[in-house]
């Protein structure tokens, strides 16, 4: 391996203290989990003694003896290595502090264990011990707060230990770092040099354009990488949301789940894993975090798509919605649907069910104008609200005094009202009202400040009459079924499944959502209602819609801690657009707080996180963020046709699988139809995958996907395989894209284009990176 040399008396030393420093841990896990078996073998016969005690005792001893046999009992329930590290991998940091001459060893895990001879090892969400190890480096003085004392020493040792399979196998210390290699000899890692470029700039015409010879290095546990801001901001304030912000690779999705973590070990009860969520973007985020999560112990709490959420909150409050959720909304209809205009429309719609109502109260409810002058009156309330005060009024007004038929009476309008109630908020009706009524579109569009046109009413209500057709299947029911054949013998609901007709959209569901709410008020969340989270997650926060952060916000628990990540330079979604981080908090309902922001960048490389910074022009930030390590510089090709493009690609991404078999690749295009044209001339390259809908695998490969997908992911080499003029326009959504897609490249990024480059990256800034010649 480059950059690895021969190993220095020092070097064997360090490597040997932490081989013997693991062997103890481990021994003395096993110890414990043999003693807790020995123990268990005794409680299991004292169990037997008990049982046959029972046996032959007397009455009056009996429920002292089942006392005793169900503690027995639960002694055994005890899984015996219940709470105890992983023998594998049981921690992954270890420092030495030195205070008053005396040296002492203290190991960083995920559970604490003091069971061995010389270091315990400790839970590095356990504060006064950790603050040390995140707050101070190799050599510093500390001088901190602990228990009953306050502690001043030095660190003599800081070291962040990989152990997978319960072999250690990699080393880091402020100097070097030691990696086990294949013939299992220790060597010195060459993961600070620089890493040598293979392909890079100029490299249109080379074999091999991608490939650093860095992916499938270990990784160690993240935990132990925290700095000192991401330790602080992961404990602060629990009852203050806290708001993280930063560019791509910072860590704001780390830190947020350290924080869930963290919150599980201060209060198991408040915040259990069963009470808490996070909330992402897209598929692959869900897979990653899991991963995190399960890393961190919280293998219970629920990780999902926002999308997937909605519809199963929506489904859970309001019923008979449609099963089939249409995949090909257009994209003005989505505009349209996320646009908080459409909550005008609902102020509309209550009204006029409100006079309907009043209509049916005259036919029905014989005396009932003082009841439906409340109903009428009353907007300051919510309508479910002003039905129960309708209730009243009428109830009360009934003549007679308790009489049997005055009784009777009250009975059928309490029928009346309660029936009148559930109609009313069966709101998947009003889907109809709202979105297939022209009138009502208008309203909209007239509120919503010109950000949507005359020309999507058109759009939205095809689309919405189609959809509120019956399916082929529903409209022939009463149909003879072999009448229903078409031509070429498939059948017409077949012919249909992939049709509009009885669908619903997926943007559907928080306005339904909220208009319950609307017209429901606070019945509509608490017991019985909407789940509440005592603590949730949501990444990548600029993506939501306002209407779909309210629906959000109103399932926190009055008690609950919220954390927030995002990035406003990485919106992309062209179907809502993003106001301000103080919206944001508005709109959950939370308190508003200041940012915190991250400023290193940790994922892509100096050069990637600098051209990603550039690649944003007049909307980024004013800094970019920091990158802590140095990288090949990015490649830039121009081809004049795809056939050259794809040829070249096909050659350079069989070199960098067949030397760099770990590797993970993605080629990110703007549209999913350009990377499915890319994918069908590339699928005999090896371990080629196309991903349309989020499934990547995280495994050694070639993905091939749009940018849309990616968003919180990673790969050690990305492709941007369509920077050109007539693909990427200087537009800011079109610079977030781009930026979306450069950003998530960890060692290498190739930006490929054909004819003619991007304006976005013409500017004179990426000239100072050679440009290679058109291939
Ligand atoms: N302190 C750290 N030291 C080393 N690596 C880190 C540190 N913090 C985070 N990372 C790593 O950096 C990468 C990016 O982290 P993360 O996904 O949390 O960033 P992010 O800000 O959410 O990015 P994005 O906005 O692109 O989703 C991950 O591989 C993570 O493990």
């Amino acid at each position: 391996m480059e950059g690895s040399g021969k190993l220095s008396e020092k070097d064997h030393a360090i490597i040997a203290e932490e081989e013997s420093l693991l062997q103890q841990v481990q021994d003395g896990i096993k110890t414990t989990i043999e003693k807790r078996k020995i123990n268990m073998n005794l409680i299991a016969k004292r169990l037997e003694a008990l049982r046959d005690e029972a046996s032959t005792a007397k009455t009056a001893d009996l429920p002292a003896l089942f006392d005793q046999m169900n503690t027995q009992r639960a002694l055994i329930e005890r899984s015996p290595d219940d709470a105890l590290p992983e023998r594998l991998s049981p921690y992954f940091a270890h420092m030495q502090l030195e205070e008053q001459g005396r040296k002492r060893d203290v190991l960083l895990g995920h559970i604490t264990f003091l069971d061995t001879a010389k270091a315990p090892v400790i839970d590095w969400r356990h504060a006064p011990v950790s603050r040390i190890f995140f707050n101070y480096r190799e050599g510093e003085e500390y001088e901190e707060e602990l228990p009953g004392r306050l502690a001043e020493g030095v660190v003599t040792a800081r070291r962040i230990v990989t152990v997978e399979r319960g072999e250690l196998v990699h080393i880091i210390t402020p100097e070097r770092s030691y990696t086990k290699d294949d013939q299992n000899n220790w060597i010195v890692d060459n993961r600070h040099a620089l890493p040598s470029l293979m392909g890079g700039a100029g490299t249109a015409s080379r074999s091999t354009s991608i490939g650093t010879g860095q992916s499938g290095s270990p990784s160690p546990d993240i935990a132990a990488l925290l700095d000192p801001e991401q330790y602080r901001l992961l404990n602060s304030a629990v009852d203050d949301p806290l708001l993280i912000l930063g560019g791509a690779g910072c860590g704001k999705t780390t830190v947020a789940l350290h924080r869930m973590a963290y919150l599980n070990y201060l209060d198991k009860k408040r915040f259990a894993q069963n009470r808490m969520i996070v909330i992402v973007p897209e598929p692959g985020l869900v897979h990653l975090s899991g991963k995190l999560l399960r890393s961190l112990h919280l293998n219970q709490v629920q990780i999902t798509t926002f999308e997937q959420w909605i519809s199963q909150q929506a489904r859970q409050l309001i019923k008979s919605l449609p099963k089939r959720v249409y995949k090909w909304t257009p994209g003005n209809v989505i505009r349209f649907k996320r646009h908080p205009a459409v909550r005008v429309a609902f102020e509309e719609l209550v009204r006029q069910q409100v006079d309907e109502l009043v209509k049916t109260f005259e036919k029905k409810l014989p005396g009932s104008d003082a009841a439906a002058k409340l109903l009428q009156k009353r907007t300051d309330l919510a309508l479910l609200e002003r039905l129960e005060l309708a209730e009243k009024e009428y109830i009360q007004s009934l003549p007679g005094q308790d009489s049997k038929s005055k009784q009777q009476r009250i009975a059928v309008v309490k029928k009346f009202f309660q029936e009148t109630r559930k109609n009313l908020l069966n709101v998947a009706n009003d889907r109809i009202d709202l979105f297939s009524n022209r009138e009502m579109l208008e309203w909209i569009v007239k509120h919503s400040d010109g950000q949507l046109s005359e020309g999507m009413i058109d759009q939205v209500l095809s689309h919405s009459l189609e959809q509120f057709n019956k399916s082929s299947q529903q409209r022939y029911s009463n149909i003879d079924a072999s009448k229903l054949e078409t031509i070429d013998g498939k059948s017409l609901a077949e012919e249909d499944a992939d049709e509009l007709a009885g669908t619903i959209d997926s943007e559907d569901f928080a306005v339904l959502l909220e208009l319950h709410f609307f017209k429901a008020g606070r019945a509509s969340t608490g017991k019985g209602r909407l789940k509440q989270y005592t603590h949730m997650v949501i990444d990548e926060a600029q993506d939501l819609a306002p209407m779909e952060r309210n629906v959000l916000g109103r399932t926190l628990h009055p008690d609950a801690a919220i954390t927030i990540a995002g990035d406003s330079a990485q919106q992309i979604d062209p179907s809502t657009s993003f106001d301000s981080w103080e919206t944001v908090l508005d709109e959950l309902g939370v308190t508003r707080v200041s940012a915190n922001h991250l400023t290193t960048t940790y994922r892509s490389s100096a050069p990637i996180a600098a051209f990603a910074h550039k690649v944003l022009g007049p909307i980024a930030p004013r800094t970019a963020p920091t990158a802590i390590k140095d990288g090949a510089p990015v490649s830039f090709s121009n081809f004049k046709n795809d056939g050259q493009m794809s040829l070249m690609l096909n050659e350079a991404l069989t070199d960098l699988i067949l030397n760099e078999p770990h590797a993970s690749v993605a080629i990110i295009a703007k549209e999913i139809e350009t990377a499915k044209k890319l994918y069908d001339v590339l699928r005999d390259v090896p371990k080629v995958r196309f991903v349309p809908d989020g499934d990547f695998e995280f495994r050694p490969g070639i993905e091939i996907t749009d940018a849309s997908q990616v968003k919180g992911l990673e790969f050690d080499y990305v492709i941007v395989p369509d920077a050109s003029y007539n693909v990427y326009r200087d537009k800011p959504e079109d610079r977030r894209l781009l930026h979306v897609a450069a950003t998530r490249a960890i060692h290498q990024l190739w930006v490929i284009s054909q004819v003619k480059p991007s304006p976005i990256i013409e500017g004179d800034e990426f000239h100072d990176q050679p440009a290679s010649a058109p291939g």
